[in-house]
């Protein structure tokens, strides 16, 4: 958590603009944001409503794409990238994390955990398997579906599946959306976990100024543009910014 934000970025969106639509149906979603996401940090992105966080997030993890500017994961750059480049890009290099988990139902937490790298036909780390699930918390449900799992125990399968496979980056959109707030502490907790001891690179989605406070720096949208940054937050300052932007 030192300052040196220097080191080559995790994630890099130069001038990007996202547009929706055409004519009276046009939407700016994104209106020429440039950020860079550090290597082994965890950053928050937050804004009201409408602001364009799903967007950013979506276009950056290479789920969607964007109408003008540039962006890169690592050294590698998205825009021009074939569908089938990005596909590949998002299977070997990036790791989600979504509001509605995304399990598998008819299979076991350790299957869905693995199911990524059985896709890639990667050969199972199980070293760090083991230590991923210790991590997460999640070892006495492994052998569960999803059906029989609280909320909070699925997300965190989500994330243990999200983090095994070393991904260069992990994206999380409202991953604590339908959490309470227990669940949510034990999800967040192992993110910051995942940043402190495996210096892994998280960029995240939040509403929620609590979850916002796990983060090393926060980064503010409103109407497609970023127009605030907070490091080391406090979920008392971000809440005090927040309705100082009108969020
Ligand atoms: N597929 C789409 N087609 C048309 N407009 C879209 C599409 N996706 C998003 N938008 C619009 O783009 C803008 C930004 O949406 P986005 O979902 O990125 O905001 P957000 O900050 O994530 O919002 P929320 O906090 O409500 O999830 C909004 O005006 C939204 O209506």
């Amino acid at each position: 958590m030192s300052g040196e934000d220097e080191a080559a970025p995790a994630a890099r969106a130069e001038e990007i603009s996202k547009v929706y639509g055409t004519g009276d149906a046009e939407v700016r979603a994104l209106d020429g944001v440039s950020i860079d996401f550090p290597a082994g940090r965890f950053s928050a992105v937050m804004g009201p409503s409408g602001s364009g966080k799903s967007t950013l997030l979506h276009c950056m993890a290479g789920l969607d794409r964007v109408t003008s500017g540039r962006l890169w994961i690592g050294g590698d750059e998205l825009t021009g990238m074939s569908d089938k480049e990005l596909t590949r890009l998002r299977r070997d290099r990036v790791g989600f994390v979504f509001q509605a988990f995304n399990l598998v139902p008819t299979l076991t937490g350790a299957e869905n955990v693995t199911l990524p790298a059985a896709i890639a036909r990667r050969r199972p780390d199980e070293p760090w398997f083991e230590r991923v699930v210790e991590a997460v918390g999640i070892g006495h449900r492994l052998r569960h579906r999803p059906s029989e799992m609280s909320g909070g125990e699925q997300q965190r399968i989500a994330a243990a599946r999200a983090l095994v496979a070393r991904p260069a980056i992990v994206f999380a959109d409202e991953p604590t959306g339908n959490l309470d707030s227990k669940a949510s502490a034990e999800v967040l907790m192992f993110l910051r976990r995942s940043v402190d001891e495996f210096g892994q690179t998280i960029v995240m989605v939040t509403h929620e100024p609590t979850a916002a406070a796990y983060a090393d720096h926060v980064v503010f949208l409103a109407d497609g543009r970023i127009v605030s940054d907070m490091r080391e937050p406090t979920a008392e300052r971000v809440l005090d910014l927040l309705k100082e932007l009108g969020g």
